[in-house]
């Protein structure tokens, strides 16, 4: 990687949370919001964090806040997008940029070190997976990519993760699930409902015992 350091982060909240009723981002997990427990496992990992969403964005104040440079074209490759831009104008000229989703706050604390350790060109994309699935919002994104995902964003009405990564060099690397006394944890675990946020408080009482 360019720098040879550990790449720029970039949290994405630029979602709607219609199946959580209001900001999922912000919303409370055993006392905290959810996105600081990200931000906390992130920080040792990457060079520097910011977050992704529509501006005036009030959740979190600690955050350099990264719009999406297409409010016409919702979805999270326009977040990806304003990130690419955002980090291709930091000082250190990283060679990548590390996405993860706003509700995802059991990220593994070697997430970073695993796909960096597969980013060994400039155009692969490198993907987080678990339990055979694949996370396309948890990746590894070349900067060179920009005009190339721009070009698509312009051309296409196709918005899917998937559908852009297919056209690229990618490769997915696997994370282990957990056992804890609460059940299998699977470190990529989505707060998409109230409902997963109990699910969610129950493993963090678990695993802070
Ligand atoms: N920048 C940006 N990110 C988005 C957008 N839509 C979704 N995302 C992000 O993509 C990730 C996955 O989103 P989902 O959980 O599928 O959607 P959501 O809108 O957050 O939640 P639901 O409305 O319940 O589907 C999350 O990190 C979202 O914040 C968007 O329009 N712009």
């Amino acid at each position: 990687m360019t720098g040879d350091g550990n790449p720029p982060g970039l949290i994405l909240a630029g979602g709607l949370s219609r199946r959580m009723g209001r900001d999922k981002a912000s919303a409370l997990l055993a006392g905290r919001p959810m996105i600081d427990r990200i931000a906390e496992r992130l920080r040792p990992q990457v060079s520097s964090l910011a977050l992704n969403a529509c501006e005036g964005f009030a959740g979190v104040r600690d955050l350099p806040l990264v719009p999406d440079l297409h409010m016409d074209r919702p979805g999270p490759l326009a977040g990806v997008l304003a990130g690419l831009r955002h980090a291709a104008a930091l000082p250190d000229a990283p060679g990548h940029l590390l996405t993860v989703p706003a509700d995802t706050p059991f990220l593994p604390t070697d997430l970073v070190l695993r796909l960096v350790g597969q980013a060994d060109d400039r155009t692969r994309i490198v993907l987080a997976s678990s339990a055979g699935q694949i996370h396309p919002v948890i990746a590894l994104w070349p900067l060179s990519l920009a005009d190339d995902l721009e070009g698509w964003m312009a051309s296409s009405d196709n918005r899917r993760l998937q559908s852009y990564i297919a056209r690229h060099p990618a490769i997915a690397i696997d994370f282990a699930l957990v056992d804890t006394p609460a059940g299998t944890l699977d470190p990529f675990f989505n707060v998409n409902t109230p409902e997963d946020l109990a699910t969610a408080e129950r493993f963090i009482e678990v695993l802070s015992r």
